[in-house]
């Protein structure tokens, strides 16, 4: 039987629509002959749009979007519009709107990759960030803005519901993983009521799942950790602060920032999940066919595995396993590289 998806696609701003074009192609050639069929639906949004109309993401695309199988996105973001207009406007809304509560990051340092870490053993980690709360809510605001009198506040909303959400599906992903192994990142020595609503809650949830090993390292050392130990890691869960944070360390360790792909996923599958890399929109190599399209690529592998269609994401995963085995020091255009991807799949 044939199977048709619907995939809405943000390709937004910088290199967003670049790396999203290799993505789409890939896309297409895993799909060919599969029996599965796409359907892709652009959405003009981000910059220009902001430009044109002064609208970052209007009702009428937000639900326009809702109405798909899942969401393609490039990156936002652009010198000529302020900063968090976009980021704030057009893709946290999406993220908070379509309420994408685990906002999932793998790392792994595929063979063959360039690590900056001397012995970086068996790196294969993924982080759980929370998608929907923590300090990026917006829930904040200043007085006496430019004056040398100026206080500004940016609060951190954590949620028992939110929080406990996020740590259950950490915990079911860390049970299904050989390693079965969790780890907190947080801050609770400071931190102290956020941090001990996240700690009192791992605990609890972790009775749930008793063959998971919990164990617990401060945001800060979890720096040291990531540099210096890596392996260490399996599932980390932590906020959306945190979360951003830590990978791009993450994404740096594993061969930089071009290859680490990610989901912002709604686990009840109430709405479309939206699938990303990690990285921005990247303006100082926009326009240059310079930028690695590869994490666009495994977020389409991440994609077509939250939709059901493992053996097709296995084979995107294998082809840029094996593009990364034998790129060596060659430097190839973002086209080039998902040409490649394109014709090994
Ligand atoms: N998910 C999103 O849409 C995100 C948007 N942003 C926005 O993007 C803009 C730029 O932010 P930055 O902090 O500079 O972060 P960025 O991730 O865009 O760039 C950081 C560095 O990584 C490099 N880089 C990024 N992607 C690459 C790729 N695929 N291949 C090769 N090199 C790559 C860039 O050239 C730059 O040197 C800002 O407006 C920011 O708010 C930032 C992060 C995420
Ligand atoms: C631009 C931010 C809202 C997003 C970000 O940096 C991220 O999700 O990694
Ligand atoms: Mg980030």
């Amino acid at each position: 039987m044939t199977r048709s998806i619907d995939v809405a696609v943000v390709a937004g701003d910088g290199i967003g629509p670049e790396v999203t074009a290799e993505g789409l192609k890939v896309l297409d050639a895993v799909l060919a002959g599969s029996g599965t069929t796409v359907r892709t639906t652009p959405f003009d949004l981000g910059a220009a749009r902001w430009h044109r109309t002064g609208e970052t993401l209007p009702d009428a695309d937000l639900e326009a979007i809702r109405g798909h199988d899942a969401i393609l996105l490039g990156a936002v973001g652009d010198p000529g519009v302020p900063s968090g207009v976009l980021e704030r406007g057009l893709l946290l809304k999406l993220r908070f709107a379509l309420d994408h509560y685990v906002n999932l990051r793998p790392s792994r340092l595929f063979p063959g990759v360039a690590t900056p870490l001397a012995a970086p053993g068996e790196v294969d980690f993924v982080v759980v960030r929370e998608g929907t709360e923590g300090p990026y809510v917006g829930n904040g605001g200043a007085i006496r803005v430019g004056t040398p009198h100026e206080v500004a506040n940016e609060v951190s909303v954590n949620t028992a519901f939110g929080v406990e959400r996020v740590v259950r599906d950490a915990f079911a992903r860390a049970t299904a993983r050989p390693r079965k192994q969790l780890t907190l990142v947080h801050k609770h020595n400071v931190l102290v009521h956020a941090g001990h609503l996240w700690r009192r809650t791992v605990e609890a949830v972790g009775a749930d799942f008793p063959d998971v090993t919990v164990d617990y390292v401060h945001v800060d050392a979890a720096m040291i950790y990531l540099v210096t130990n890596p392996s260490r890691f399996d599932v980390i869960v932590t906020d959306n602060l945190f979360g951003d944070i830590v990978t791009d360390l993450a994404a740096a360790i594993t061969g930089g920032i071009g290859l680490a792909a990610s989901g912002n996923v709604n686990p009840d599958r109430t709405t479309p999940s939206m699938f990303e890399p990690v990285h921005g929109s990247a303006p100082d190599i926009a326009g240059q066919g310079k930028a690695d399209p590869t994490a666009a690529v495994l977020s389409v592998a991440l994609m077509l595995e939250h939709l059901g269609l493992a053996d097709e994401a296995r084979r995107i995963e294998t082809a840029v396993a094996a593009d990364l085995a034998a790129r060596g020091t060659a430097v190839r255009s973002t086209a080039e590289v998902g040409d490649a991807l394109a014709a090994a799949v």
